[in-house]
């Protein structure tokens, strides 16, 4: 019978979304304009990489050609034509540009409703949420309380947190309400109590997520975020693909963020692994242990969180290289009826403006040693990758999307 894995790299965006404007994002392309920059040498960075974006075996599967056909541009250093497999572009329906909607509508849920966001005011947050929070959690006030990026308002209001106890909350242009605060200082138990706590405060405005940022070090210069961070995440509002082959009696592998995105809905097996190296082994293990229809899906993360939220091309460029060169390792240990997706959630172009995500449509890069190579054109739903996999697996079809093989 056979298996599928989802490879999600966290904001890997190629441009063109046809509705980018309406996000203030007309023109942004993640991957493609890392590959300008690496072609300029403004991805060079000493010790760490250097010259034009070295991908082969992504491009091996349709990336350059992806990009060209969702922008009518290909990026310098890809090629337009695939080696091996099913290449395509996705575009997102639900209207957020955030990791849970692209994740729910991948897996064949589209976000039917409006998220609630946090004005990018000061205060940002409804003073009766925080007063709420505040005596529910017994806190001694809270820090930060606006529109920030997590690496910068650590090194900015660490030392007051450590010194106050007072936990740091703040948020961005996602549906989301971030809380950071110190592994020791202030405890990891009582952080992820104090998010629990604000999880159900949030819940009704609609906030998709709440996410506790644990870090250590003493010092601005040595403040540094932690693995332990953890997503508290609302339930999708219908079957995922997870759902229904967990509800086929099937295993679920969720490696990384992902049980936590789709709120442990559907997961029989939860692997968690820190950095791109690590997650790669963790996909590997799966691959090894998973029996006859399984399902397994990885979220590699860093491509946005390190890289993209802090606007570092060469990191991200890096990134996606360190990806590419391990590749190999996951085709060699695919068995013939298995089927391997590439994909994205939304992007996060480094070269942008500001810190957060860009809306941008997404590549599909489909392979299988069973499939012939071949194009699938412009998707108009992500929910399209989940159908594919729900047919390759068998599963009755879902509500949304429609298969591409
Ligand atoms: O700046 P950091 O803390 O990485 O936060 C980013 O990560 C969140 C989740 O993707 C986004 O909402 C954005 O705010
Ligand atoms: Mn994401
Ligand atoms: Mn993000």
């Amino acid at each position: 019978m056979p298996r599928a894995i989802v490879c999600l790299l966290d904001s890997v965006g190629i441009g063109g979304a046809p509705d980018a404007a309406a996000y203030g994002d007309e023109g942004a392309n993640t991957l493609g304009h890392i590959a300008e920059w690496a072609a300029t040498g403004k991805a060079d960075r000493t010790g760490l990489r250097s010259g034009p974006l070295h991908l082969p075996n992504m491009d091996a599967m349709g990336l350059g050609a992806a990009v060209k056909l969702s922008t009518g541009t290909l990026p310098p250093g890809l090629s337009d034509r695939p080696k091996g497999g099913r290449f395509g572009v996705g575009r997102e329906i639900s209207k957020g540009k955030d990791t849970p909607s692209g994740h729910w509508e991948i897996a064949g849920v589209p976000v039917p409703f409006d998220w609630g966001y946090f004005p990018q005011s000061v205060p940002a947050f409804p003073p009766e949420l925080i007063a709420q929070l505040v005596a529910r959690a017994g806190l001694p006030g809270i820090l930060g309380d606006k529109h920030a990026s997590g690496t910068d308002i650590i090194a900015e209001l660490g030392d007051e947190h450590i010194r106050t106890g007072k936990p740091i909350c703040y948020t961005s242009v996602d549906s989301v309400f971030q809380i950071a605060a110190h592994e020791s200082h202030f405890g990891l138990d009582r952080l992820y109590e104090v998010c629990r706590v604000a999880f159900e405060l949030t819940e009704p405005l609609n906030i998709g997520r709440v996410i506790a940022r644990p870090f250590i070090g003493e010092t601005r210069e040595s403040f540094k975020r932690t693995g332990n961070r953890r997503d508290y995440a609302m339930t999708p509002p219908e079957p995922t693909l997870l759902d229904r082959n967990a509800d086929a009696g099937r295993s679920v592998f969720a490696i990384g963020k992902i049980s936590d995105i789709y709120a442990g809905s559907g997961v029989t097996h939860k692997l968690k692994g820190t950095g791109i190296p690590q997650l790669f082994d963790r996909t590997l293990e799966a691959m090894e242990m998973a029996g006859e229809g399984a399902f397994i899906m990885t979220n590699f993360v860093d491509f946005d969180s390190e890289y993209g939220h802090r606007r570092d091309v060469p990191g991200y460029a890096a990134a996606l290289e360190s990806f590419d060169s391990r590749l190999p390792e996951i085709i060699a240990a695919m068995r013939h009826d298995d089927l391997l997706v590439l994909t994205a959630d939304h992007g996060n172009d480094p070269t942008w403006k500001g810190t957060d995500h860009t809306r941008e449509q997404v590549p599909i890069l489909v392979f299988s040693p069973a499939l012939a190579p071949a194009e699938i054109g412009i998707r108009s739903t992500f929910a399209d990758i989940g159908e594919t996999i729900a047919a390759w697996l068998g599963l009755a079809p879902g509500r949304h999307g429609k298969s591409f093989l």
